[in-house]
Order: structure tokens, then C-alpha cells, then sequence
């Protein structure tokens, strides 16, 4: 399983952490920053992630910041994402098992390690069941052409 991830500034430690767990889980991992806590903007983050995921390049993306809401905001801007923005095991459970999310997002200022390791790990196990789901997301799909993305 290959895994993109990515923060801004506050949500920087939160991503180490969380790089460590995916090598734990023996994920192949690649971290693109950033590599200091100086502020930066969360869609350049976001937008790195998003792209690879998109092109097929990563099984999922993983984005951290203060809150989480401006990294799902942003990469559900993005044709292919479904990003989920998660404080829960269920919600990530659910997420992949009906919407097929590919990108997590998470709330350094929201939740803490061992939430956020759970929920990861939720994530990444949780198969998407398909079936009625599938033809929701294709609907999804149609929405993205609809608004010319
Ligand atoms: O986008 C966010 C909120 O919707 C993120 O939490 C950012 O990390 C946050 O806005 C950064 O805030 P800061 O005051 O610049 O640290």
C-alpha cells in the first residue's frame, strides 16, 4: 500500500506521528512536508497530495492541519478526491466501507496520537463495499462534470 501524506504548520507533529505509524504498518510512505513549523498555506500542501492520488499514484493521501476542515475543503476541490475529514474510527470505517475515500484529513488541534493512529488504522483496513454505494459515487462523479471540474 503506497501512502501520500501532508500537513501545514499545525498540523506538522501530528503528521510525524502519523508517518511513523504507516511505517509501523508497513506502508510505503512518502512525506511531503513541510519540514519546519514556520507558517505556510494548507491548499499548497493539499494540492500535492490530491494530484498524486488523482493520477493513481498512491493507494491513499493523508492531509493534517489545525482543524482538518481546510485540507478537506481543499481536496474535495479536486476531480477523483473523496476526501473525509474523520474524528472518529467509525467515521473512517464508514467513509472507505460507503464512499470509497480516498484522502484522510485530520485535526492536529482536535484530535490527539492515539485517536488519530486508530482512526488511521480503521482507514486504510476498511474495504469499500460497493454494491448501492458504487452507484452513488458515480453520481458523485456526474456532479464533478456538471460543475466543469
Ligand atoms: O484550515 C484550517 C482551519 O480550517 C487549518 O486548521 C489551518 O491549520 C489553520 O487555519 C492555521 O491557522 P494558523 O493560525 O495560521 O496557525
Amino acid at each position: 500500500m503506497k501512502v501520500i501524506i501532508a500537513s501545514d504548520h499545525a498540523g506538522l507533529e501530528l503528521r510525524r506521528e502519523l508517518v511513523n505509524v504507516l511505517k509501523e504498518l508497513r506502508a510505503e510512505v512518502d512525506d511531503v512536508g513541510p519540514t519546519t513549523n514556520a507558517s505556510v498555506d494548507y491548499p499548497d500542501f493539499a494540492k500535492q497530495v490530491c494530484r498524486a492520488v488523482a493520477a493513481g499514484d498512491y493507494t491513499f493521501g493523508v492531509l493534517v492541519c489545525g482543524t482538518g476542515i481546510g485540507m478537506s475543503i481543499t481536496a474535495n476541490k479536486y476531480r477523483g478526491i473523496r476526501a473525509a475529514l474523520c474524528t472518529s474510527e467509525f467515521e473512517a470505517r464508514m467513509t472507505r466501507a460507503h464512499n470509497d475515500a480516498n484522502v484522510l484529513c485530520l485535526g492536529q488541534r482536535v484530535v490527539g496520537g492515539g485517536l488519530a493512529r486508530s482512526i488511521l488504522e480503521a482507514f486504510l483496513s476498511t474495504p469499500f463495499e460497493g454494491g448501492r454505494h458504487q452507484k452513488r459515487l458515480d453520481k458523485i462523479r456526474e456532479a464533478e462534470s456538471e460543475n466543469g471540474r
